[in-house]
C-alpha cells in the first residue's frame, strides 16, 4: 500500500487544528461572555505578558493600575502558565461576591497551594494556604484569632516596645553620617517581635546576623515568589538538579524546615499551656482536630507555626519600612507627628526607654499617626496584587459575565487604592483623607483597627472571612516602632534615593512590596530635651 505523501498528512492536520480551533471558539464564545468583557489585546502563546509584567523589575501591580484606569471597574488578561485572570476594582462587588462574608465568597486560587512548601516539607495546609473554608480551617482560625484580641496584645505591647528599643540602639550605635539601608533591618525586628510575641522565643535576628532562620526565611521566600511567577525557574532546578541553583533550594529549604522542627520541639517541651494563656503558641497547642477530638499532632501544627512565623514577618517589616521613607521625605509629616507625640507627653517617655510607663492606649491615641500609617499603606501597599480568588462552577457570573470554571478573579489592592472612581487625587499623600474613618478613641483602634462599613476603603489586609488574622499586630508594631525611632531619631532620606521620585521607580513585586538597592535612610539622634 502507497504511504500517504508527508505533505498532504500535514496539511489535513493543519485544517483539522484550524476547524477544532474555530469551532471551540465560536463554542466559547456561545457559553461564556469572555469576549465580551473589555482589556488589553492579548499575543499568541504569551498572552498578556508583555501587559502586566515589566522586563526590568517586576511592577506588576502599576501595571494592573494602569489598566484598570484604561478600561475601567473589570478587566480580563491571560497569562501562561496561571490561565484567565480577572480584575475587578469595585469594592462593594468584591465584598459581596468575592472576598465577601458568609457562603459569598469565593475560595482562594490555586496558586496558594504553592506556598506550602515554604512551610513544610509535606503536603499539608496551613491556615494560609488551604483553598476552601473547611471544618480545620474553621478551627484554627476561631482559635488563633484569641491569639490578636485586645487583651492579648495588651500582653505582648512589652515585647514589641523592647525591640523597637533594640532596633534604636543599632542604628545609635552606627555613625550618624552613614546611611542606613532600613530593607533587612526591619526585616530582622519584624522576625524578632513574631517569635517573642507569638512564640515566647527571640530568634535574635537583629542582634545575630547569622541567624539560621532568618537567612533561610529570606532565600526561600525570595525562590518561592520567583518560582510561582516564573515557571521556568522550576525547569531549571528540575533539569539541572547538580546545578547551583537546585542545590543552594534543597539547602535552604531543608534549613528552614530544620529550623521550624527545632521551634516546634520547644513549643512542645514547654507542655501543656496554662488555661488563662492567651499566645499564639498556648492557642495553637490547644486546638483540637475536628474529627478525632485529639490535639493537632505536629504534622497539622508544623505548618501553623511556620505560616505565622512567614506571614508576620516581610509584611510588617515592608509595611513599617514604607511609612517611614514617606515620613522620612516629607518632613512636615514629620513635624505633624512629633508635634502630637510631644503634646501627649510620649515623645519625652519613649525616648527615656521608659518601658513600664508607656502603655499601647497611649501610642494608639496619636490620630495624626495613625492617619499616616493608613495613607501610606494606601499609596505602598506590601501586598498590592492583593487576594486572588477562583471560580468554582461553569458560566458563573462574575460582575455580570458568564466564565468558564477556574477563571481567576483578582481584588489587587493597588488598583483598588488608585482607581479615580473611588478616590480624589490618588496620586497624593493626604493623611487627612482617613480622618472621618480614623477611631477617636484609643480603645476603639485596639478593638478594631478598622471599622467595617458596606463600602470598606481600606484594603491592606484583605476583606471578609480570610482577611489578616495578625493584623492588629500588625498595626501595633507599625504604631509602636514608628513612634519609637520618630521620639528618637530625625530621619531623613539619603541623598543616593533620589527623593520621591527616584524611590517610587524602584518599588517591584516580591513576597512583599519590595525596593531595588535598599531604602537607605539617614538618623539623626535627637539631643534636645525636649
Ligand atoms: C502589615 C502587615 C501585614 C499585611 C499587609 C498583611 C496582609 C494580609 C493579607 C492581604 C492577607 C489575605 C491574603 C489573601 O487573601 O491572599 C493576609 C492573610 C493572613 N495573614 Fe497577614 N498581613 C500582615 C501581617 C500579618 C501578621 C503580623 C500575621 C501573624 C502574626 C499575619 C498572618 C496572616 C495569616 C495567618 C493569614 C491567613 C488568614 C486566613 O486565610 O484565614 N499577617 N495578610
Amino acid at each position: 500500500m502507497e504511504l500517504p505523501h508527508l505533505k498532504q498528512v500535514a496539511a489535513v492536520a493543519f485544517l483539522a487544528f484550524v476547524v477544532f480551533r474555530i469551532l471551540h471558539k465560536w463554542w466559547f464564545r456561545i457559553k461564556y461572555d469572555w469576549h465580551l468583557i473589555p482589556g488589553p489585546q492579548g499575543y499568541p502563546l504569551i498572552g498578556n505578558l508583555p501587559q502586566l509584567v515589566g522586563w526590568e523589575k517586576p511592577q506588576m501591580h502599576l501595571a494592573v493600575t494602569r489598566l484598570a484606569k484604561e478600561y475601567g471597574k473589570i478587566f480580563k488578561a491571560e497569562l501562561p502558565g496561571i490561565g484567565r485572570n480577572l480584575w475587578v476594582t469595585d469594592p462593594e462587588y468584591l465584598q459581596n461576591h468575592i472576598t465577601g462574608h458568609g457562603n459569598h465568597g469565593l475560595p482562594k486560587a490555586p496558586l496558594y497551594k504553592a506556598l506550602r512548601k515554604l512551610f513544610t516539607p509535606t503536603d499539608n495546609d496551613g491556615i494560609f494556604s488551604t483553598q476552601e473554608m473547611n471544618v480545620r480551617w474553621k478551627v484554627v482560625r476561631k482559635g488563633v484569632s484569641k491569639a490578636f484580641s485586645v487583651e492579648a496584645l495588651r500582653a505582648v505591647f512589652p515585647h514589641v516596645l523592647k525591640k523597637a528599643d533594640e532596633l534604636s540602639d543599632i542604628i545609635k550605635a552606627t555613625p550618624v553620617k552613614e546611611p542606613i539601608d532600613v530593607q533587612p533591618l526591619l526585616s530582622r525586628l519584624a522576625l524578632d517581635i513574631v517569635g517573642l510575641a507569638g512564640f515566647r522565643i527571640d530568634f535574635k535576628a537583629l542582634q545575630d546576623k547569622d541567624c539560621r532562620l532568618f537567612e533561610a526565611l529570606m532565600f526561600c521566600s525570595t525562590d518561592m515568589f520567583i518560582s510561582t511567577a516564573n515557571p521556568f525557574r522550576g525547569m531549571v532546578k528540575w533539569l539541572f538538579p547538580t546545578g547551583k541553583l537546585a542545590q543552594d533550594c534543597k539547602k535552604m529549604y531543608s534549613q528552614l524546615h530544620s529550623e521550624y522542627e527545632w521551634i516546634l520541639g520547644e513549643l512542645r517541651g514547654r507542655g501543656e499551656p496554662s488555661a488563662d494563656d492567651l499566645s499564639l503558641w498556648a492557642c495553637l497547642m490547644r486546638l483540637k482536630d475536628p474529627e478525632s477530638g485529639a490535639p493537632l499532632d505536629d504534622e497539622a501544627i508544623r505548618p501553623e507555626v511556620a505560616t505565622f512565623v512567614t506571614g508576620a514577618t516581610d509584611t510588617t517589616a515592608h509595611q513599617i519600612m514604607w511609612v517611614l521613607f514617606i515620613i522620612a521625605a516629607l518632613q512636615e509629616v514629620q513635624q505633624k507627628i512629633e508635634a502630637e507625640m510631644k503634646d501627649s507627653g510620649l515623645f519625652q517617655r519613649l525616648r527615656d526607654g521608659s518601658v513600664n510607663r508607656v502603655t499601647y492606649a497611649d501610642i494608639a491615641g496619636l490620630n495624626y499617626l495613625l492617619m499616616v500609617v493608613k495613607e501610606g499603606m494606601r499609596m505602598f501597599p506590601v501586598v498590592p496584587l492583593g487576594s486572588v480568588r477562583m471560580t468554582t462552577k461553569d458560566g458563573e457570573r462574575v460582575y455580570g459575565y458568564r466564565v468558564p470554571k477556574g477563571t481567576l478573579v483578582n481584588a489587587a489592592f493597588h488598583p483598588l487604592y488608585n482607581a479615580p472612581w473611588l478616590w480624589e487625587e490618588p496620586e497624593r499623600f493626604i493623611p487627612e483623607r482617613w480622618s472621618n474613618q480614623a477611631p477617636m478613641e484609643a480603645s476603639d483602634v485596639e478593638a478594631r483597627p478598622e471599622k467595617k462599613s458596606a463600602s470598606r476603603r481600606f484594603w491592606a489586609f484583605s476583606d471578609g472571612p480570610r482577611d489578616c488574622v495578625g493584623q492588629r499586630l500588625a498595626l501595633m508594631e507599625l504604631y509602636t516602632v514608628l513612634a519609637v525611632l520618630l521620639a528618637k531619631f530625625e530621619i531623613r532620606l539619603a541623598d543616593r534615593m533620589c527623593g520621591w521620585e527616584g524611590v517610587a521607580s524602584r518599588q517591584y513585586n516580591a513576597m512583599a512590596l519590595s525596593i531595588d538597592g535598599g531604602m537607605w535612610l539617614n538618623f539623626q539622634p535627637r539631643i534636645d530635651n525636649a
